[in-house]
């Protein structure tokens, strides 16, 4: 197992060679929170595309160095563009990353979700209660049931754990949990990572924002580092940001600040623990 320094290292290394090297990740993501999505990938320091259509989803997935896709808001193209894309990105072995939003709502939504399964997003990127509906769709563990109700969670972080080793074995990449406290495995590792604030649950698309800026780490590191080190960079930021905010429209604007400005070493240093599986 890789020792926490070595952890923090490689978190350094994502952060300055995201800010060094500005990777572009293109998105399929939704529509609702897709600006806040966009300023989050600028604000780290990568480069963001967004696009609706397959022939365009194909050319970005080719031209960049990882790739966002995000089932918030459905169109019907998406029937034809969401597998197209992630065949294109497995095959090419370009990582990307899945944020399986309001799983077990809608045809189209399920359909590919369940297509994905053979996809193998690197990173899979979720709120509890998506991540225990994808593990049981794609009957790894617990019960092909969602219980999610819209885009919220329902259930604690610490009841995903199993759900998210398993979907991490199957893929060989790495699972990112969002919660009060944070949970990241490569299925081998998992890291329990503090901070953040609960304004980010008054303001939309924080989860949504963390996938596509994991894409851009993913750009440069492996997919447990690049879950990792996003999911620290919002702990850090979301906390620093709420002791100026003066509720959710300030902590908005102060929190891609906070992303821009902090130091390699604070993301490196934010509070986490490690474990063995
Ligand atoms: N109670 C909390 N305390 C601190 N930070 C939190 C809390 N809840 C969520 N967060 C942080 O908010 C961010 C988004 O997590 P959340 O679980 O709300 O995602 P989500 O439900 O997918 O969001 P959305 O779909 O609205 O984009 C993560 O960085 C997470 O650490
Ligand atoms: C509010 C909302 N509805 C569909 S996607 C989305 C963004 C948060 O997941
Ligand atoms: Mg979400």
């Amino acid at each position: 197992m890789k020792s926490k320094t070595e952890i923090q290292n490689g978190i350094i290394k994502a952060v300055n060679a995201v800010r060094e090297n500005n990777p572009m990740a293109g998105s399929i993501t939704n529509t609702i929170t897709i600006n806040f999505v966009a300023n989050a990938q600028l604000a780290v320091g990568g480069s963001a595309a967004m696009v609706y259509l397959p022939d365009e989803a194909e050319f970005l997935a080719k031209a960049g160095g990882a790739f966002y896709i995000n089932v918030g808001g459905i169109l019907p193209i998406y029937e034809q563009t969401l597998p197209l894309t992630a065949q294109v990105l497995h095959e090419n072995q370009i990582p990307w990353v899945l944020d399986p939003v309001a799983i077990g709502i809608g045809e189209i939504r399920t359909k590919f979700l369940l297509q994905s399964k053979e996809f193998k997003p690197s990173i899979i990127r979720g709120n509890a209660s998506e991540i225990i509906a994808l593990a049981g769709l794609w009957e790894l563990e617990g019960e092909n049931k969602s219980n999610v109700r819209g885009v919220d969670s329902t259930d604690p972080v610490a009841a995903a754990k199993a759900a998210a080793v398993a979907l991490a074995k199957w893929t060989g990449g790495a699972v990112a949990v969002s919660g009060e406290t944070d949970l990241v495995t490569d299925g081998a590792v998992i890291a329990y990572s503090r901070g953040g604030s609960d304004l980010m649950k008054k303001i939309t698309g924080s989860g949504c924002s963390l996938g596509g800026v994991a894409a851009v780490y993913a750009a440069e590191a492996d997919p447990f580092t690049a879950a990792l080190t996003a999911t620290a960079i919002y702990n850090f930021a979301g906390r620093a940001a709420a002791q100026k905010a003066k509720g959710p429209g300030s902590f908005q604007v102060q929190f891609l600040d906070e992303l821009h400005n902090v130091s390699a070493e604070d993301v490196a240093n934010n509070p986490f623990e490690i474990e063995e599986v």
